[in-house]
């Protein structure tokens, strides 16, 4: 049963990696509420994409526990993880570039029937407009913007209550990077716990509430997103440092 006091997910003493004998994450712990947007950070390699592969069931956790509202859902396969109120938009082939934007939207909508198809469906595009005349265009004939938005627009059609978003802005320009984090900071607004990767740390801690740095699989540094953003220690984490116990 899901606890309502439980953060909308938890992660504890996570370990999990590709292979048993090399954990890519090692012992992270964070959580996020809902209508929260946290940011997570890391130099390269640091594990953060294992990381949002293991909440979503794609990697193996070898120790630790995944909650969502309370309820564990570490071994959950990831096709049984949306109906368990998660979200996931992985940075890469995350849309079908080979079905159009309405098919795409459709698939993300198999689970569900009759009206609430075209619900779903009509909601994506009430809050991505730019996708209303893409409507008949092949995922792979879109913008970068386009395709983050039609991945998030997916993601969204199950009414997740966590949203894991790895790297959305990669490779898209400021601008459109901008209306990207609007549109994310929209989504908290309704209740979703959102936990973005990025790589731009200015820019993604200015969209969030809350930071966390990893580090070699464990959280380094973690706080309000603006206190983080100022902190001296940041650039230095990200230098191969390391803070201060
Ligand atoms: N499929 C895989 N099999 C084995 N090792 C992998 C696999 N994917 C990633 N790794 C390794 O896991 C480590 C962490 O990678 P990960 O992509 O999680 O880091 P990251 O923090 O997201 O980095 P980046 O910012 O560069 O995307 C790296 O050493 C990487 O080589």
């Amino acid at each position: 049963m899901a606890e309502p006091s439980a953060p909308a997910l938890s992660v504890e003493a996570l370990s999990a990696g590709y292979h048993r004998d090399l954990p890519i994450v090692r012992g992270a712990a964070l959580t996020v509420a809902s209508g929260e947007v946290v940011a997570l950070l890391g130099p390269n390699g640091a594990g953060k994409s294992t990381l949002m592969k293991a909440i979503a069931g794609l990697v193996g956790i070898f120790s630790g526990q995944v909650t969502l509202s309370g309820v564990s859902v570490a071994g959950v396969a990831a096709e049984d993880l949306a109906a368990a109120g998660l979200g996931y938009v992985p940075q890469l082939q995350n849309v079908f570039t080979g079905l159009t934007v309405d098919e795409n939207l459709r698939a993300g909508a198999h689970r569900l029937r009759g009206s609430l198809v075209r619900e779903r469906i009509g909601a994506a595009y009430h809050r991505f407009p730019d996708l209303v005349q893409r409507r008949r265009a092949y995922g792979g004939e879109l913008s970068g913007g386009q395709r983050q938005m039609l991945a998030i627009a997916r993601a969204l059609i199950m009414h997740p209550r966590v949203l894991l978003l790895d790297e959305p802005s990669a490779g898209l320009s400021p601008k459109i990077t901008t209306e990207i984090f609007a549109a994310v900071r929209a989504i908290a607004a309704e209740g979703v716990a959102v936990l973005m990767v990025e790589q731009n740390v200015k820019a993604g801690l200015a969209a969030a509430d809350r930071g966390i740095v990893l580090v070699e699989g464990r959280v380094a540094m973690a706080g309000p997103a603006q206190a983080l953003a100022n902190d001296p220690d940041l650039r230095r984490v990200f230098m191969g440092g390391r803070v201060a116990a």
